[in-house]
Protein backbone atom coordinates (compact mmCIF):
# COMPACT_ATOMS: atom_id res chain seq x y z
CA UNK A 1 0.00 0.00 0.00
CA UNK A 2 1.29 3.05 -1.26
CA UNK A 3 2.10 6.16 2.02
CA UNK A 4 0.33 9.62 1.29
CA UNK A 5 2.75 11.87 2.38
CA UNK A 6 0.26 15.07 4.46
CA UNK A 7 1.32 17.86 6.10
CA UNK A 8 0.16 18.01 9.84
CA UNK A 9 -2.45 20.14 10.32
CA UNK A 10 -2.43 23.11 12.94
CA UNK A 11 -6.05 24.37 14.12
CA UNK A 12 -5.35 27.60 16.80
CA UNK A 13 -7.99 28.23 19.73
CA UNK A 14 -8.10 31.41 21.55
CA UNK A 15 -10.75 30.78 24.30
CA UNK A 16 -12.43 33.81 26.09
CA UNK A 17 -10.94 36.02 29.00
CA UNK A 18 -10.44 34.34 31.85
CA UNK A 19 -11.38 35.82 35.83
CA UNK A 20 -8.04 36.45 36.35
CA UNK A 21 -6.89 38.48 33.05
CA UNK A 22 -10.64 40.53 33.58
CA UNK A 23 -9.69 40.97 37.15
CA UNK A 24 -6.09 42.55 35.24
CA UNK A 25 -7.86 44.35 32.80
CA UNK A 26 -5.93 42.40 30.30
CA UNK A 27 -5.74 43.73 26.89
CA UNK A 28 -6.78 41.17 23.81
CA UNK A 29 -3.82 40.94 21.86
CA UNK A 30 -4.84 37.76 19.40
CA UNK A 31 -6.72 38.61 15.98
CA UNK A 32 -7.60 36.88 13.14
CA UNK A 33 -7.86 37.72 9.63
CA UNK A 34 -9.28 35.19 6.86
CA UNK A 35 -6.10 32.67 7.40
CA UNK A 36 -4.04 34.63 9.45
CA UNK A 37 -3.55 34.81 12.75
CA UNK A 38 -1.42 38.23 14.67
CA UNK A 39 0.08 38.78 17.64
CA UNK A 40 0.56 42.07 18.98
CA UNK A 41 3.35 42.57 21.45
CA UNK A 42 1.93 44.65 24.42
CA UNK A 43 5.08 46.61 24.79
CA UNK A 44 5.87 47.61 20.97
CA UNK A 45 2.36 47.30 19.22
CA UNK A 46 5.29 45.15 16.97
CA UNK A 47 2.72 42.50 15.32
CA UNK A 48 4.08 39.08 14.09
CA UNK A 49 1.55 37.12 11.54
CA UNK A 50 1.16 33.30 11.51
CA UNK A 51 -0.89 31.10 8.86
CA UNK A 52 -2.65 27.66 9.77
CA UNK A 53 -4.80 25.37 8.57
CA UNK A 54 -7.94 25.96 11.03
CA UNK A 55 -8.96 29.09 13.38
CA UNK A 56 -11.28 29.68 16.25
CA UNK A 57 -11.97 32.64 18.09
CA UNK A 58 -14.34 33.64 20.35
CA UNK A 59 -15.89 37.11 19.26
CA UNK A 60 -16.10 39.72 22.41
CA UNK A 61 -19.71 39.60 21.84
CA UNK A 62 -21.23 38.43 25.55
CA UNK A 63 -23.79 36.65 23.72
CA UNK A 64 -21.06 33.99 22.40
CA UNK A 65 -20.70 32.79 26.02
CA UNK A 66 -24.21 31.53 26.20
CA UNK A 67 -24.03 27.89 26.25
CA UNK A 68 -25.39 26.92 22.66
CA UNK A 69 -23.19 29.27 20.90
CA UNK A 70 -20.13 27.61 22.95
CA UNK A 71 -21.46 24.42 21.85
CA UNK A 72 -22.37 25.00 17.99
CA UNK A 73 -17.99 25.97 18.05
CA UNK A 74 -17.35 22.69 19.73
CA UNK A 75 -19.17 21.39 17.12
CA UNK A 76 -17.54 22.95 14.04
CA UNK A 77 -14.30 21.78 16.09
CA UNK A 78 -15.21 18.20 15.45
CA UNK A 79 -16.64 18.82 11.98
CA UNK A 80 -13.20 19.90 10.81
CA UNK A 81 -10.92 18.09 12.71
CA UNK A 82 -12.96 14.91 14.29
CA UNK A 83 -15.41 13.60 11.67
CA UNK A 84 -12.19 12.88 8.80
CA UNK A 85 -10.40 10.79 12.15
CA UNK A 86 -13.05 8.56 12.23
CA UNK A 87 -13.66 8.54 8.61
CA UNK A 88 -9.62 7.49 8.37
CA UNK A 89 -10.44 4.96 10.99
CA UNK A 90 -12.63 3.09 8.71
CA UNK A 91 -10.07 3.13 5.70
CA UNK A 92 -7.46 1.71 8.52
CA UNK A 93 -5.33 4.87 8.74
CA UNK A 94 -3.71 5.83 11.67
CA UNK A 95 -4.79 9.22 13.16
CA UNK A 96 -3.44 11.90 15.82
CA UNK A 97 -4.56 14.96 17.48
CA UNK A 98 -2.47 16.37 20.28
CA UNK A 99 -3.68 19.93 22.20
CA UNK A 100 -0.45 21.93 23.13
CA UNK A 101 -0.48 25.52 25.27
CA UNK A 102 0.19 26.91 28.50
CA UNK A 103 -1.76 26.25 31.58
CA UNK A 104 -5.28 27.22 31.30
CA UNK A 105 -5.17 27.49 27.53
CA UNK A 106 -8.07 25.22 27.24
CA UNK A 107 -6.23 21.79 26.18
CA UNK A 108 -9.01 19.98 28.31
CA UNK A 109 -11.92 21.80 26.84
CA UNK A 110 -10.91 21.21 23.15
CA UNK A 111 -10.09 17.48 23.87
CA UNK A 112 -12.83 16.14 26.55
CA UNK A 113 -15.02 19.52 27.26
CA UNK A 114 -16.96 20.20 30.21
CA UNK A 115 -20.13 19.20 30.52
CA UNK A 116 -22.41 18.83 28.37
CA UNK A 117 -20.33 21.38 26.23
CA UNK A 118 -18.69 17.94 24.59
CA UNK A 119 -14.99 18.07 23.35
CA UNK A 120 -13.25 15.75 20.50
CA UNK A 121 -12.77 12.92 22.64
CA UNK A 122 -16.18 11.84 23.40
CA UNK A 123 -17.53 13.07 19.95
CA UNK A 124 -15.13 10.74 18.38
CA UNK A 125 -16.15 8.19 20.58
CA UNK A 126 -19.89 8.80 19.78
CA UNK A 127 -19.43 9.07 15.86
CA UNK A 128 -17.40 6.02 15.98
CA UNK A 129 -20.06 3.96 17.60
CA UNK A 130 -22.97 5.87 15.25
CA UNK A 131 -21.09 4.60 12.45
CA UNK A 132 -20.78 1.13 14.13
CA UNK A 133 -24.08 0.48 14.36
CA UNK A 134 -24.87 1.61 10.95
CA UNK A 135 -22.14 -0.60 9.46
CA UNK A 136 -23.97 -3.35 7.30
CA UNK A 137 -21.63 -5.71 5.91
CA UNK A 138 -22.33 -9.55 8.16
CA UNK A 139 -19.20 -10.66 7.18
CA UNK A 140 -16.91 -7.58 8.49
CA UNK A 141 -16.20 -8.51 12.31
CA UNK A 142 -15.93 -4.74 14.26
CA UNK A 143 -13.22 -4.40 17.25
CA UNK A 144 -12.63 -1.56 19.32
CA UNK A 145 -10.66 -1.49 22.81
CA UNK A 146 -10.41 2.10 24.58
CA UNK A 147 -7.06 2.65 26.68
CA UNK A 148 -5.71 5.28 28.74
CA UNK A 149 -2.64 6.42 30.00
CA UNK A 150 -0.61 9.05 31.81
CA UNK A 151 3.08 10.03 31.81
CA UNK A 152 4.51 11.66 34.71
CA UNK A 153 8.06 12.44 35.56
CA UNK A 154 8.58 10.11 32.17
CA UNK A 155 7.06 7.61 33.67
CA UNK A 156 4.12 5.86 32.37
CA UNK A 157 0.81 4.44 34.69
CA UNK A 158 -2.03 3.08 33.13
CA UNK A 159 -5.07 5.01 33.91
CA UNK A 160 -7.59 2.46 33.27
CA UNK A 161 -5.51 -0.01 35.63
CA UNK A 162 -4.13 1.52 37.93
CA UNK A 163 -3.84 -1.25 40.90
CA UNK A 164 -1.10 -2.42 38.37
CA UNK A 165 0.53 0.20 40.45
CA UNK A 166 4.14 0.40 38.86
CA UNK A 167 5.29 2.72 36.18
CA UNK A 168 5.36 0.69 32.59
CA UNK A 169 7.68 0.04 30.61
CA UNK A 170 8.13 1.73 27.01
CA UNK A 171 9.86 -0.74 24.89
CA UNK A 172 10.84 -0.59 21.08
CA UNK A 173 10.29 -3.07 18.42
CA UNK A 174 12.12 -1.28 15.56
CA UNK A 175 14.80 1.86 15.68
CA UNK A 176 11.19 4.41 15.73
CA UNK A 177 8.45 2.10 17.15
CA UNK A 178 7.52 1.96 20.61
CA UNK A 179 5.06 0.21 22.66
CA UNK A 180 3.79 0.10 26.06
CA UNK A 181 4.27 -2.70 27.77
CA UNK A 182 1.20 -4.45 29.75
CA UNK A 183 -0.81 -1.44 28.96
CA UNK A 184 -4.49 -2.99 29.35
CA UNK A 185 -6.72 -2.24 26.33
CA UNK A 186 -10.52 -2.95 27.24
CA UNK A 187 -12.96 -3.78 24.23
CA UNK A 188 -15.35 -1.13 24.10
CA UNK A 189 -19.25 -2.10 22.75
CA UNK A 190 -20.72 1.58 23.32
CA UNK A 191 -20.30 4.81 23.87
CA UNK A 192 -21.02 4.58 27.77
CA UNK A 193 -18.42 2.52 28.76
CA UNK A 194 -16.15 4.47 26.97
CA UNK A 195 -17.76 7.40 28.83
CA UNK A 196 -17.22 5.60 32.22
CA UNK A 197 -13.56 4.36 31.25
CA UNK A 198 -12.61 8.22 30.38
CA UNK A 199 -14.32 9.18 33.82
CA UNK A 200 -12.39 6.37 35.83
CA UNK A 201 -9.16 7.33 33.83
CA UNK A 202 -9.72 10.93 34.86
CA UNK A 203 -10.60 9.93 38.62
CA UNK A 204 -7.29 7.80 38.89
CA UNK A 205 -5.03 10.94 37.18
CA UNK A 206 -6.36 13.11 39.39
CA UNK A 207 -6.20 10.58 42.91
CA UNK A 208 -2.26 9.74 41.08
CA UNK A 209 -1.40 13.30 40.92
CA UNK A 210 -2.59 14.44 44.47
CA UNK A 211 -0.51 11.58 45.86
CA UNK A 212 2.15 12.96 43.40
CA UNK A 213 1.42 16.74 44.90
CA UNK A 214 0.99 17.46 41.72
CA UNK A 215 -1.87 19.14 39.26
CA UNK A 216 -3.60 17.24 36.49
CA UNK A 217 -1.51 20.23 34.26
CA UNK A 218 1.83 18.62 34.93
CA UNK A 219 0.97 15.09 33.31
CA UNK A 220 0.76 14.46 29.52
CA UNK A 221 -2.46 12.27 29.24
CA UNK A 222 -3.00 9.88 25.90
CA UNK A 223 -5.99 7.78 24.79
CA UNK A 224 -5.71 5.44 22.40
CA UNK A 225 -8.78 3.89 20.77
CA UNK A 226 -7.79 0.80 18.22
CA UNK A 227 -10.12 0.08 15.79
CA UNK A 228 -9.86 -3.14 14.17
CA UNK A 229 -11.80 -4.71 11.34
CA UNK A 230 -12.00 -8.51 10.53
CA UNK A 231 -13.31 -9.86 7.14
CA UNK A 232 -13.67 -13.48 7.43
CA UNK A 233 -14.65 -13.52 3.57
CA UNK A 234 -11.70 -11.57 2.06
CA UNK A 235 -9.59 -12.92 5.08
CA UNK A 236 -8.10 -9.51 5.79
CA UNK A 237 -7.68 -7.22 8.73
CA UNK A 238 -7.45 -3.43 8.61
CA UNK A 239 -6.31 -1.52 11.97
CA UNK A 240 -6.04 1.82 12.92
CA UNK A 241 -5.41 3.22 15.96
CA UNK A 242 -6.53 6.63 16.93
CA UNK A 243 -4.31 9.12 19.68
CA UNK A 244 -5.82 12.22 21.50
CA UNK A 245 -3.08 13.62 23.61
CA UNK A 246 -3.73 16.16 26.09
CA UNK A 247 -0.14 17.91 27.04
CA UNK A 248 1.48 19.54 30.39
CA UNK A 249 1.10 22.90 30.15
CA UNK A 250 3.62 24.41 27.67
CA UNK A 251 5.11 27.60 30.25
CA UNK A 252 8.49 27.38 31.20
CA UNK A 253 8.86 26.52 34.81
CA UNK A 254 10.31 29.10 37.11
CA UNK A 255 12.55 27.57 39.16
CA UNK A 256 13.62 29.95 41.59
CA UNK A 257 11.86 28.92 45.05
CA UNK A 258 11.20 25.51 43.22
CA UNK A 259 12.44 22.47 44.92
CA UNK A 260 12.02 18.38 45.10
CA UNK A 261 9.05 16.89 43.44
CA UNK A 262 7.94 20.58 42.16
CA UNK A 263 11.12 21.02 40.35
CA UNK A 264 11.83 17.35 39.46
CA UNK A 265 8.43 17.29 37.94
CA UNK A 266 9.07 21.11 36.14
CA UNK A 267 12.43 19.92 34.54
CA UNK A 268 10.61 16.76 33.49
CA UNK A 269 7.85 18.73 31.49
CA UNK A 270 10.22 21.04 30.49
CA UNK A 271 12.55 18.45 28.87
CA UNK A 272 10.14 16.12 27.22
CA UNK A 273 8.35 19.18 25.82
CA UNK A 274 11.73 20.64 24.65
CA UNK A 275 12.60 17.32 23.20
CA UNK A 276 9.25 17.26 21.35
CA UNK A 277 10.57 20.57 19.90
CA UNK A 278 13.54 19.11 19.17
CA UNK A 279 11.98 16.20 16.93
CA UNK A 280 9.80 18.66 15.65
CA UNK A 281 13.30 20.50 14.52
CA UNK A 282 14.67 17.52 13.40
CA UNK A 283 11.98 16.31 11.25
CA UNK A 284 11.93 19.79 9.40
CA UNK A 285 15.50 19.63 8.70
CA UNK A 286 15.80 16.34 7.27
CA UNK A 287 12.48 16.87 4.93
CA UNK A 288 14.63 19.65 3.46
CA UNK A 289 17.08 17.28 3.26
CA UNK A 290 19.64 17.25 5.81
CA UNK A 291 20.98 13.84 5.67
CA UNK A 292 22.88 11.92 8.58
CA UNK A 293 20.24 13.43 11.16
CA UNK A 294 18.58 11.07 14.16
CA UNK A 295 15.63 12.07 15.21
CA UNK A 296 16.31 11.88 19.05
CA UNK A 297 12.57 10.27 19.66
CA UNK A 298 14.65 8.09 22.57
CA UNK A 299 15.29 11.27 24.43
CA UNK A 300 11.78 11.28 26.47
CA UNK A 301 9.01 9.07 26.41
CA UNK A 302 6.70 11.43 25.50
CA UNK A 303 8.23 11.65 21.74
CA UNK A 304 8.88 7.61 21.85
CA UNK A 305 5.08 6.99 22.41
CA UNK A 306 4.43 10.18 19.94
CA UNK A 307 7.16 9.09 17.18
CA UNK A 308 4.89 7.05 14.80
CA UNK A 309 2.32 10.44 14.98
CA UNK A 310 5.12 13.00 14.48
CA UNK A 311 7.66 11.18 11.83
CA UNK A 312 5.83 8.44 10.77
CA UNK A 313 2.58 6.24 10.05
CA UNK A 314 -0.25 8.81 11.05
CA UNK A 315 -2.39 11.64 10.07
CA UNK A 316 -1.49 14.47 12.64
CA UNK A 317 -3.17 17.51 13.62
CA UNK A 318 -1.83 19.75 16.50
CA UNK A 319 -4.46 22.11 18.62
CA UNK A 320 -2.75 25.26 19.63
CA UNK A 321 -4.62 26.26 22.82
CA UNK A 322 -4.09 30.32 23.33
CA UNK A 323 -5.26 33.00 25.93
CA UNK A 324 -6.08 36.26 24.62
CA UNK A 325 -4.19 38.18 27.21
CA UNK A 326 -1.88 40.36 26.92
CA UNK A 327 -0.29 38.88 30.15
CA UNK A 328 0.29 35.65 28.67
CA UNK A 329 1.84 37.42 25.55
CA UNK A 330 5.02 35.30 25.81
CA UNK A 331 3.84 32.03 26.44
CA UNK A 332 1.00 32.22 23.89
CA UNK A 333 4.03 33.31 20.63
CA UNK A 334 5.94 30.30 22.49
CA UNK A 335 2.62 28.23 21.44
CA UNK A 336 2.32 29.78 17.73
CA UNK A 337 6.05 29.71 17.00
CA UNK A 338 6.56 25.85 18.29
CA UNK A 339 2.95 25.36 15.99
CA UNK A 340 4.23 26.86 13.21
CA UNK A 341 7.00 24.83 13.13
CA UNK A 342 5.47 21.34 13.38
CA UNK A 343 3.10 22.64 10.28
CA UNK A 344 6.21 21.75 7.94
CA UNK A 345 6.22 17.49 9.19
CA UNK A 346 5.06 15.47 6.59
CA UNK A 347 3.65 12.27 8.30
CA UNK A 348 2.88 9.26 5.52
CA UNK A 349 -0.11 7.61 6.62
CA UNK A 350 -0.66 4.01 4.94
CA UNK A 351 -3.90 1.68 5.16
CA UNK A 352 -3.01 -0.64 7.52
CA UNK A 353 -4.22 -3.70 5.80
CA UNK A 354 -3.22 -7.41 6.01
CA UNK A 355 -4.17 -11.21 5.09
CA UNK A 356 -5.28 -12.73 8.19
CA UNK A 357 -3.45 -15.35 8.26
CA UNK A 358 -0.08 -13.33 7.90
CA UNK A 359 -1.07 -10.74 10.17
CA UNK A 360 0.74 -10.68 13.58
CA UNK A 361 -2.89 -10.64 15.21
CA UNK A 362 -1.52 -9.93 18.53
CA UNK A 363 -3.23 -7.36 21.23
CA UNK A 364 -0.81 -4.57 20.30
CA UNK A 365 -0.85 -1.42 22.00
CA UNK A 366 1.56 -0.04 20.33
CA UNK A 367 1.73 3.12 17.63
CA UNK A 368 2.92 1.06 14.80
N1 LIG B 1 -12.72 27.73 23.76
C1 LIG B 1 -13.22 27.94 24.99
N2 LIG B 1 -14.43 28.51 25.14
C2 LIG B 1 -14.93 28.72 26.39
N3 LIG B 1 -14.28 28.44 27.54
C3 LIG B 1 -13.07 27.87 27.44
C4 LIG B 1 -12.48 27.59 26.16
N4 LIG B 1 -11.26 27.05 26.38
C5 LIG B 1 -11.10 26.98 27.70
N5 LIG B 1 -12.17 27.47 28.36
C6 LIG B 1 -12.31 27.57 29.82
O1 LIG B 1 -11.02 27.95 30.33
C7 LIG B 1 -10.68 27.21 31.50
C8 LIG B 1 -9.33 26.50 31.33
O2 LIG B 1 -9.41 25.58 30.26
P1 LIG B 1 -8.75 24.12 30.31
O3 LIG B 1 -8.95 23.47 31.63
O4 LIG B 1 -9.23 23.41 29.10
O5 LIG B 1 -7.21 24.49 30.16
P2 LIG B 1 -5.97 23.51 29.97
O6 LIG B 1 -5.12 24.13 28.93
O7 LIG B 1 -6.42 22.12 29.75
O8 LIG B 1 -5.26 23.62 31.38
P3 LIG B 1 -4.31 22.54 32.14
O9 LIG B 1 -3.02 22.50 31.36
O10 LIG B 1 -4.13 23.17 33.48
O11 LIG B 1 -5.01 21.22 32.19
C9 LIG B 1 -11.83 26.25 31.74
O12 LIG B 1 -12.66 26.80 32.75
C10 LIG B 1 -12.58 26.20 30.43
O13 LIG B 1 -13.95 26.00 30.61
Amino acid sequence: MTAEDTNIKIAVRVRPFNGREMERSAQRIITMDGPTTIITNPKDGAERKFTFDYRYEFASDPLYLSHLSLNLIQQRVFQDLGEAVVENAWKGINASILAYGQTGSGKSYSMFGYGLNKGLIPMIADRMFTSMAEAKDPGVELQLTFSMLEIYNEKVYDLLNPAAGDALRVRNTTNTAFYVEGLKPFPVTTYQEIESLVDRGTRNRTVASTKMNASSSRSHTILILQFIQISKVGRTEKRSIINLVDLAGSERVNSAGTEGERLKEGVNINSSLSVLGQVIAALVQKQNGKKGLVVPYRDSTLTKLLANALGGNSRTIMIAALSPADINYEETLGTLRFVDRAKQIKTAATVNENPLDKCMCRQTNNWG
